[in-house]
């Protein structure tokens, strides 16, 4: 699995350990930035990682602010995109259970870096269950391709 990540300075240190976190794992990561402690705005890479998954260079995406907020909001304005912003295993879970979720979003400084890595193998290793929810996924990009 190809997967998209980035970051602002705050999330800097957490995308370098997440980045050998999903080596070690196997998967192959697209890092899109930052790349230094360097102050920088988090809407240039939440647009990043999410045009990397909308257009089909990544298969999913992460992206890491402070508080996961400013870039998820960036990440979803993005056709395509579901960016969710989880802060426990099971919303990881149910991100991609009922949401179909392709894009991951946490905050550094909200959460600890071994908290973020089990939402991280949660958010992996979750499949999506369609049924009831492929509708309601649906009617998300039905709002999408209403409103441009
Ligand atoms: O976007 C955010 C808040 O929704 C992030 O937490 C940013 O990382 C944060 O705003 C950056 O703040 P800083 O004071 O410039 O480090």
């Amino acid at each position: 699995m190809r997967v998209a990540i980035g970051s602002d300075h705050a999330g800097y240190q957490y995308k370098e350990i997440v980045k050998k976190h999903l080596e070690k794992k196997g998967f192959q990561v697209i890092d899109k930035g930052t790349y230094s402690e360097e102050s920088v705005d988090y809407p240039i890479f939440g647009e990043a990682v999410g045009k990397a998954v909308a257009s089909g260079e990544a298969d999913r995406g992460i992206v890491i602010c402070g508080t996961g907020i400013g870039i998820s909001i960036s990440a979803n304005k993005i056709k395509g995109v579901r960016a969710a912003l989880c802060t426990n295993e099971y919303m990881a879970r149910m991100a991609r259970k009922h949401n179909n979720a392709n894009v991951l979003a946490f905050g550094s400084r909200v959460l600890g870096i071994d908290v973020a890595l089990g939402i991280i193998d949660e958010f992996f290793r979750t499949e999506f269950e369609g049924g009831r929810h492929e509708r309601r996924v649906k009617l998300i990009s039905k709002i999408e391709d209403e409103n441009l």
